[in-house]
């Protein structure tokens, strides 16, 4: 027998409680859980009525921490979390889970590490596999519990990672609609963007190299 939802979520994390959260686009709920395993503290945070059963405009973010609060240009993070969020509010309608999933699942001071070796020479599936990680170290699996706290069942998902959207069907969640959010190009982070693309699979026109000195990483 399938577990039901309430079953999951007392076997994976526990939801502890909420807030409102005014940004600038909308004002959203803050949503905090707890992972069992682990102790980390997932977000969840929720605009308009999610749970009537219509695909919900949404966004699974794994934390990176350099690129949501430190305004790295490296990657593209920072710019596609707020780029989901002023979606979100235009729509008046979605959902946001901010996964703890730090470096795809390796950690910061690890993710530095990795940083360092691509300032050697490495891409960024390199210097992961250099550390003795694999590419992508990520683990979606409470992703299913906390959709379902929201009665969310079907996402228009906004990902150019189509491991994404294949986890997302195997934990039994419908992705109606992928919606691209294809943000900060730059000098800086075209190479790992086009790594991206050619080794782990996103969904991204290939950039035309930049000179040398451009600030390739
Ligand atoms: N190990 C490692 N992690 C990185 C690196 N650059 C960014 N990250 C982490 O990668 C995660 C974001 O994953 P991405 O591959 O950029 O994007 P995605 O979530 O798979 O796909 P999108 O939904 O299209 O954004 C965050 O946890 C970042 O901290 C890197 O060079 N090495
Ligand atoms: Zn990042």
């Amino acid at each position: 027998m399938p577990h039901s939802a309430d079953t999951a979520a007392k076997e994976e994390l526990d939801y502890t409680t909420s807030c409102a959260l005014p940004t600038p686009w909308a004002q959203f709920t803050l949503h905090a859980f707890v992972e069992h395993a682990t102790g980390k503290e997932h977000l969840a945070m929720v605009l308009g009525d999610v749970g009537n059963g219509e695909p919900v405009l949404a966004r699974v973010h794994s934390e990176c921490l350099t690129g949501d609060v430190l305004f790295s240009q490296r990657c593209d993070c920072g710019a596609q979390l707020e780029g989901a969020l002023k979606r979100i509010a235009a729509e008046g309608r979605g959902i946001l889970l901010y996964l703890r999933q730090e470096g795809r699942g390796i950690g910061l001071i690890n993710k530095i590490r990795a940083y360092r070796l691509q300032e050697g020479g490495a891409d960024t599936v390199q210097a992961n596999e250099q550390l003795g990680f694999k590419a992508d170290a990520r683990n979606y699996a409470l992703v299913r519990p906390m959709f379902a706290k929201f009665g969310v069942t079907s996402l228009r998902l906004m990902t150019n990672n189509p491991r994404k959207i294949d986890a997302m069907a195997k934990l039994g969640i419908t992705v109606a609609e992928r919606v691209p959010l294809l943000v900060n190009r730059n000098a800086f982070n075209q190479h790992y963007l086009n790594t991206k693309a050619a080794k782990l699979g996103h969904m991204m026109t290939p950039l035309t190299p930049a000179p040398a000195e451009d600030g390739e990483l």
